[in-house]
């Protein structure tokens, strides 16, 4: 850990440091003229206390990594909590994406979340949190621009078709399903309160889940895991005579990056927690 302020820049942790996305976003961090890297969380038991910089092949950085989010989080909050206020990066796991977010806010630091999986009723709790507290943070399910603009039109489409199924893809160390994408996708059709995809006959499986995962909508859910995969979404609509097929690949984690670092830049205007870069650009 590193607890030196950096006047004028924005004093960020990153925690799930080591994995896929976090060591893009160190990478990005510490690149950024804007952004001074203060924390490196992850529970890598060998990597306990090693620079991350050096962990990485960026160069000595100074920040030592930790398993200790809370310790880090108490004390760059004591360091930056009267002017420069930090960012808490967090691209860790489902299962403890909820009491991380809720340790930053607690201690001030403001969270732009990339961590699926998280319950509907979790979110709507630390939304009100956040707001009780005056601290502004981003639970972001997909940074990438590109999907964002599948969503829109997904939203779009929904008011001309009544059958919709939404598919995606990924590689096969993700932990959750479906993808945080997908579900904000679903969430996003739905606005239009109506039901998909009332069915014309007695339909059944003879292999249970083939049809994916249905929701109270009728919206239903495919999900894949395959080795060689990054991250893949395609939404069918169907109406007699004619299917609309939107579909958005992420190839690299890159892709992440701009809108991540949006939110780094936005977060500490913000009132409250939101929700979906949408609502940042
Ligand atoms: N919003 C977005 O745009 C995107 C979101 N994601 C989401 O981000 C999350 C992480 O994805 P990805 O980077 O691929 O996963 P990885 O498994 O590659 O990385 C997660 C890292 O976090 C560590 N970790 C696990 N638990 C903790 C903890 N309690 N405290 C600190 N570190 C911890 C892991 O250690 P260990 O390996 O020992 O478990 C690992 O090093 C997933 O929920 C994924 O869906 C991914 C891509 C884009
Ligand atoms: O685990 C991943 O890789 C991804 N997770 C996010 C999700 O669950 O939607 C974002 C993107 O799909 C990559």
């Amino acid at each position: 850990m590193s607890y030196s302020n950096v006047e004028g820049s924005i004093p960020v942790v990153v925690a799930g440091a080591l994995g896929a996305m976090g060591s893009q976003v160190i990478k990005t961090i510490i690149g950024a003229s804007d952004c001074h890297l203060m924390g490196a969380i992850d529970i890598v038991e060998d990597k306990q206390g090693l620079d991350i910089g050096l962990e990485l092949g960026l160069g000595h950085q100074g920040v030592t990594i930790t398993n200790d989010l809370e310790g880090c989080l108490c004390q760059v909050s004591q360091v930056t909590r009267n002017s420069n206020h930090a960012v808490l990066i967090d691209f860790t796991h489902p299962q403890v994406v909820y009491k991380h977010t809720r340790t930053a806010i607690a201690y001030g630091i403001h969270p732009v979340i990339g961590t699926t999986g998280m319950t509907k009723e979790n979110l709507l709790e630390l939304i009100e949190f956040s707001r009780k507290a005056g601290v502004g943070g981003a639970l972001i399910p997909n940074f990438s621009i590109g999907i964002i603009l599948l969503q829109q039109a997904a939203a779009a489409a929904a008011r001309f078709y009544d059958f919709v199924e939404l598919t995606e893809l990924h590689h096969n160390l993700k932990a959750d399903a479906p993808s945080g994408t997908c579900i904000k996708t679903a969430e996003l059709i739905e606005e239009l309160d109506k039901s998909f995809n009332q069915p014309k006959i007695e339909e059944y499986e003879s292999l249970l889940g083939c049809r994916g995962g249905r929701r109270e909508s009728g919206i239903r859910i495919h999900s894949v895991r395959l080795p060689g995969l990054v991250a893949h979404q395609e939404v069918l609509f169907g109406s007699p005579g004619e299917t609309y097929t939107l579909r958005h690949d992420t190839v690299d984690r890159s892709a992440y990056m701009p809108g991540l670092m949006l939110a780094v830049r936005k977060v500490r205007r913000l009132e409250s927690l939101v929700y979906g870069l949408e609502r940042l650009l």
